[in-house]
């Protein structure tokens, strides 16, 4: 197992597959790597499906255990299955989906091997929905849902961005998957950083009061002392990354853009690491030093001065990395 320069132990890799989507979320950040607007068809600069499986052999070496395939939406890429089928049998794999695949096609990707899936879902209303993901697909996320639970995928966790246009939605949404056996309900912060829009910010203090006036009982997760309420039943995970020093002290994490370039951190996009041809001994190299890179992005790449704003850290300020 690698570690960082900040003890923090590398036990999981996330790995875009594609930057193309067939939504167009107002608050999406796309894993730091800019609009997912653009061709629906296979582009040339992802990564084929033999350099995502040789980088899983390497980082297997090293121990990573879990593997999140994401994107852009990564069920555009007809060879999902073939990826999972090929992922070493040593690692937990889960997906981040838009859901609207995976009507017909969640059976084949459990019986290639996919463990859990998180599905985006910002309401419980077509036209809230609608408003959110520019998209009409609402009833076949809620099929794509139904056929995760019926496929076994276990949990299902539905993603919720709680931001300006759906904090009021939360309500119906936590006892939506209190009445749901099979669901978890995950609600992230909107994060502002990539999205250039601090006006949609809430307070997810107020979020995380309310939860704990309902919640029976209240956990808290390893991975980025994530907090966990139980509300009749049903399990409710806060994702609250921003300003929080806490949360990125507790990054296990290493990102893979698309394209292939290791990421030590979703918010930033100049520590991009190319892994030049994708031989493994290259892999091993660009590896070893995205990790030794690796910094907290809050309480170290951003710090706070002393008016008590944040403010990226003198030391990155010209960057250390070369893409
Ligand atoms: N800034 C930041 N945001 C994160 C991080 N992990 C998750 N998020 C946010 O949460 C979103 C949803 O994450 P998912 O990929 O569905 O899953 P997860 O919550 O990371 O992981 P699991 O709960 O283990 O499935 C991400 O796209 C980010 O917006 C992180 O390490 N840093
Ligand atoms: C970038 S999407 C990729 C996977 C897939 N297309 C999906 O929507 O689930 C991964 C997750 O990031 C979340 N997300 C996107 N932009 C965000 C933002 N600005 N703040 C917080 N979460 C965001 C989405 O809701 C989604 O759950
Ligand atoms: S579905 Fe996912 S990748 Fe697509 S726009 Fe929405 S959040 Fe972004
Ligand atoms: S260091 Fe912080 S912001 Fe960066 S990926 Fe980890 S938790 Fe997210």
């Amino acid at each position: 197992m690698l570690t960082d320069e900040f003890g923090r132990e590398v036990t999981g890799v996330r790995i875009s597959l594609t930057d193309r989507c067939n939504f167009d979320c107002i608050y999406c950040h796309n894993e730091g790597l800019g609009d997912t607007r653009g061709p629906m068809d296979p582009q040339d600069d992802e990564m084929s499906a033999d350099d995502v499986v040789r980088f899983l052999e390497v980082v297997e070496e090293f121990g990573v255990d879990s593997v999140k395939f994401t994107g852009g939406e990564p069920m555009l890429r007809q060879d999902l299955e073939e990826i999972i089928r090929r992922t070493p049998d040593s690692m937990e794999v889960s997906l981040t989906t838009n859901g609207t695949f995976l009507p017909g096609r969640a059976e084949d990707l459990v019986d290639a091997g996919l463990e859990r899936v998180n599905v985006s879902q910002d309401a419980l209303d077509p036209e809230d929905f609608a408003a959110v993901t520019k998209s009409g697909a609402y009833e076949k996320v809620l099929e794509g849902v139904r056929a995760a639970v019926d496929a076994g995928l276990d949990p299902v966790k539905l993603n919720m961005v709680v931001f300006e246009h759906t904090a009021g939605y939360v309500p119906e949404m936590v006892d939506h998957v209190a009445e749901n056996d099979g669901l978890q309900l995950q609600l992230i912060e909107y994060m502002p950083e990539l999205t250039g829009r601090p006006e949609w910010n809430i307070d997810i203090q107020r979020v995380h009061d309310w939860l704990a006036e309902q919640a029976d009982e209240i956990e808290h997760r390893e991975m980025h002392d994530r907090k966990r309420y139980w509300v009749d039943g049903g399990m409710v995970e806060i994702v609250d990354p921003v300003e929080n020093p806490t949360f990125c002290a507790n990054c296990h994490r290493v990102r893979v853009t698309h394209e292939g370039y290791l990421k030590g951190c979703l918010n930033r996009s100049d520590d991009l690491r190319p892994m030049g041809e994708m031989t493994k001994p290259e892999i091993r190299e660009a590896y070893r030093e995205v990790v030794a890179n690796r910094v907290p992005y809050y309480g170290e790449y951003m710090v706070k001065n002393d008016d008590d704003e944040w403010e990226i850290n003198d030391k990155y300020v010209e960057g250390y990395a070369e893409v």
